[in-house]
């Protein structure tokens, strides 16, 4: 095996994930970023030894919509607190008979609908293009899969997450095109989220928390936020239950992902080196030092 890493473990906590507990040593960290603020002070602490970092989405408090949140300050701020690996939990509507709320789904692939968000750390200056052929971490999932099944919770391996700009809920004829492509969630904040943590080579998995039936489902009322409220605050120990028993899996040292997540730039840069503006370079010191520093 070659070069190892310690990691360490960022969790974004989604609508009604604010706090999680179970921490040593814990402290909320302002962190300045390029990119202007993140949604909130960091949780900075420890769980049986393992570093964890913790990032409420939308901020203590849910102050911040979908289409309102820094992304890239979020995921920037995340890497330099030295961030390795990144479990998103996030409520979701569901797109399939078979996922009821309460369910978990780990996510493993993205449409992107949203349109009003910026989704790259590159652009004039410094261009890059990674894949994101597989958005997720097989690593990351396996490891959550495994939590789930401990913890005997009812979970989907798989399925196809659509990111939608909100934050209005969607209509009736837009969710059922979504079904069929053949989707099985519905949701707001997944991307860019997902495409800026393969950008800054931090892997990314996703579990998704059913809370409704979005508007498509004859038998239940369109989706409302008191509803999903309601099934998320029944889910919360549940979700803060699956953040404890998925850290000690994570915890040993690795090597770089074998599907490339954590060395997503090492091929993606194109602007030589000489047409690299050095002012979006000082930028990216973060996200992309790994490869910057190198050439
Ligand atoms: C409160 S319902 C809509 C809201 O919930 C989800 O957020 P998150 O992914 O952070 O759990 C959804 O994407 C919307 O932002
Ligand atoms: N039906 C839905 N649509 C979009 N985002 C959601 N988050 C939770 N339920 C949702």
């Amino acid at each position: 095996m070659g070069e190892t890493k310690q990691p360490v473990i960022g969790i974004i906590g989604g609508s009604g994930l604010y706090n999680i507990d179970g921490l040593k040593n814990t402290e909320w960290v302002k962190v300045e970023t390029p990119w202007g603020d993140p949604s909130d002070e960091l949780l900075t602490g420890e769980y049986e030894g393992q570093k964890v970092v913790f990032l409420p989405r939308h901020g203590r408090g849910h102050k911040t919509s979908p289409t309102a949140l820094n992304y890239r300050a979020n995921i920037d701020a995340l890497k330099r607190l030295g961030v390795t690996d990144i479990l998103s939990l996030s409520a979701v509507g569901s797109l399939k008979e078979e996922l009821p709320p309460g369910h978990f789904v780990i996510v493993d692939q993205f449409i992107d609908r949203s349109f009003a968000r910026e989704k790259s750390f590159f652009g004039p200056g410094c261009v890059a293009h990674v894949s994101m052929a597989h958005p997720v971490c097989v690593r990351l999932g396996d490891a959550l899969e495994e939590s789930l099944k401990t913890l005997e919770l009812p979970h989907t391996r798989g399925g196809t997450y659509l990111v939608m700009e909100g934050p209005q809920f969607s209509t009736l004829a837009e969710s059922n095109l979504y079904r069929s492509w053949g989707c099985s969630v519905i949701g707001m904040t997944n991307m860019p989220e997902a495409k800026l943590a393969r950008e800054a080579e931090i892997d990314y998995a996703t579990v998704a928390m059913v809370t409704d039936y979005d508007c498509w489902h004859e038998d239940h009322d369109a989706v409302t936020v008191d509803q999903v409220v309601k099934v998320l605050l029944g889910n919360a120990d549940k979700a803060r239950n699956l953040v404890k028993e998925v850290l000690p899996r994570l915890s040993a040292p690795r090597p770089a992902c074998a599907h490339g997540c954590d060395t997503s730039l090492t091929y993606a840069l194109i602007t030589s080196p000489e047409a690299r503006d050095p002012a979006v370079l000082a930028k990216l010191d973060a996200v992309a030092g790994r490869v910057l520093n190198a050439s």
